[in-house]
């Protein structure tokens, strides 16, 4: 095994979208850097690789599949579709580093011995980089819990798995109800699965509008999807046909069989392997790495970016972080993770569910005295989008101030929510009201133009004196 000793003025651990971000403009500015991945099979990070783009593409694939459409044959040319399309945004990520003489891609598991020393082990080789400053950029990991059967069955599967595999399970169970299991479910129904989800909570998608939730329920089961909520799986016996797992819903044992079992179970901070305590950087009890709000961490030259830090897992947030790294090391130093206003999300269901803001149940927690503007999408004259795509499924709710007209927060469960998520989120970080959004001129026929008959449509106020009921 050869060695070799290079010196960086800036060293990537991790080739995700925080990581590469602040190593290009670097890059750019004249600065020796190195960024290190440890799979050449995940240049670009999770997202591109086997995250949000190729699950959103199945999205599509599954969308365009009409019920004659051979399952099996679908599926299994979507896959090559989708890992086509994962390949070229994987060689694009490598390219984009491949014309930077000021950057080095080392392929390899990096790990700290010391505060400013990294090894790498590569293919045949081991690489000590020294580095100014450190970037931790390792995204995280699926959880499988410790179930008996579980980790060791052939049949379970991550999401990375379950993506690349082109024989579409006959029989898909889905352990966890969050974004990643209902995304899966929603997907591997309308590709023809059988798909039952576990879920150990009371309700599906803890954080999100209540309604809103019963809505997605409702359309997950019209399509076919089981979800059972209050359900704890206790083992999973493997047999030559299929798994049998093993479960507790209202205190009574039961079973079903299945192909392929999905652990969409949470994911966690990738930091084992690092050698943090070489580096002294703390982590904290949950094993995320502990930042400040400008994303330092204990060791003042070294900062964590994107999922590792434990904050919500979006690719949009690790890019912000990318800002204000980009700030602390060539700008002002002002900006901060507590500028963050107003943040969108969306689950890629069939139609798919968007949120920003708080939500009715949170702004009463709040002690907020709120006005609901609602209506389901099926209601809205103004919106002949969802007629003409014939998708008509789902609501429109805004959660707004009774008093003052300041949009707290909106719910859009509808074809093109994930885009009309952004016109809110963007008046809501600007202070545009309700009653401006209400009355703005869209262009027809869009979704966006619904705004002006949902926000009209009042459905519950507090009155004065009622905040928080
Ligand atoms: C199935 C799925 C669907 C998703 N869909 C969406 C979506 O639609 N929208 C959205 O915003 N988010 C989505 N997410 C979340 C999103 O993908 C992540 O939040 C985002 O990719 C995290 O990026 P990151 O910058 O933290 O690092 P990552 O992109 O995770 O990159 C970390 C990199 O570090 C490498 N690495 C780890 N350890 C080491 C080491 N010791 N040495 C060298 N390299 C190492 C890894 O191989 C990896 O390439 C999805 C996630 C999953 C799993
Ligand atoms: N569209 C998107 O932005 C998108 C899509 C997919 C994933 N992601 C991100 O990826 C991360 C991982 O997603 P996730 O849904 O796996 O995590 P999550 O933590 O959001 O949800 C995990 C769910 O699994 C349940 N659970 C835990 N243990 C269980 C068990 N033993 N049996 C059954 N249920 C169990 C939890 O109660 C929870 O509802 C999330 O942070 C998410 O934001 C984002």
């Amino acid at each position: 095994m050869g060695t070799e000793t290079v010196h960086a003025d800036l060293l990537v651990i991790g080739f995700g979208k925080g990581g590469k971000s602040v190593a290009a403009r670097m890059g750019r500015l004249g600065r020796r850097v190195v960024l290190v991945e440890r799979s050449d099979q995940m240049y670009g990070g999770t997202c591109p690789n086997v995250g949000c783009v190729p699950t959103k593409a199945l999205v599509h694939h599954a969308e365009m599949r009409r019920p004659d459409d051979p399952a099996r044959e679908w599926y299994a040319h979507a896959v090559e579709e989708v890992q086509a399309l994962t390949a070229k945004f994987r060689a694009g990520n490598y390219e984009s580093f491949n014309d930077l003489d000021t950057v080095t891609l080392i392929t390899g598991r990096a790990e700290f011995a010391g505060p400013h020393t990294v090894t790498v082990e590569t293919d045949g080789d081991r690489i000590t980089v020294t580095a100014d400053t450190i970037l931790i950029n390792t995204g995280a990991e699926p959880i499988v819990p410790d179930i008996p059967g579980l980790r060791a069955s052939p049949r379970t599967l991550t999401s990375a798995d379950l993506i690349r595999t082109t024989a579409l399970p006959d029989r898909l169970a889905i352990l966890g109800a969050g974004y990643l299991g209902i995304e899966f479910a929603s997907i591997y129904r309308r590709f023809g699965s059988e798909v039952t989800v576990f879920e150990t909570s009371e309700r599906i998608l803890g954080r999100e509008d209540g309604e809103a939730v019963e809505a997605v329920e409702r359309i997950l089961a019209e399509d076919g999807v089981e979800i059972l909520t209050g359900a704890r799986v206790t083992e999973v016996r493997d047999a030559a046909s299929g798994a049998t797992v093993v479960y507790e819903k209202d205190g009574r044992p039961q079973t079903i069989e299945a192909d392929a079992i999905l652990a969409a179970a949470g994911r966690a901070p990738a930091t084992r392997g690092l050698g943090l305590e070489a580096a002294g950087v703390r982590t904290t009890e949950r094993g995320a790495i502990e930042v400040d709000e400008h994303l330092r961490t204990s060791r003042p030259h070294i900062y964590a970016l994107g999922d590792v830090h434990g904050g919500p897992q979006h690719t949009y947030l690790s890019l912000d972080d990318s800002r204000i790294v980009m700030d602390q090391l060539t700008g002002e130093g002002r900006r901060s993770t507590d500028d963050r206003v107003a943040i969108p999300r969306t689950l890629f269901t069939t139609p798919p569910l968007a949120a920003v803001g708080l939500t009715e149940e949170a702004a009463r927690r709040a002690g907020r005295r709120v006005r609901i503007a609602c209506e389901r999408v099926a209601d809205i004259t103004a919106m002949p989008r969802a007629y003409i795509v014939e998708d008509t499924r789902g609501l429109m709710k805004f959660v707004v101030d009774a008093g003052t007209d300041e949009i707290l927060g909106a719910t859009l469960l509808s074809v093109d929510a994930q885009e009309m998520i952004n016109t809110v989120a963007l008046a809501m970080r600007h202070g545009v009201t309700a009653s401006e959004l209400r009355d703005a001129v869209y262009t027809h026929p869009t979704s966006t133009e619904a705004f002006n008959e949902v926000l009209a449509t009042v459905v519950r106020v507090d009155e004065p004196g009622t905040a928080g009921a």
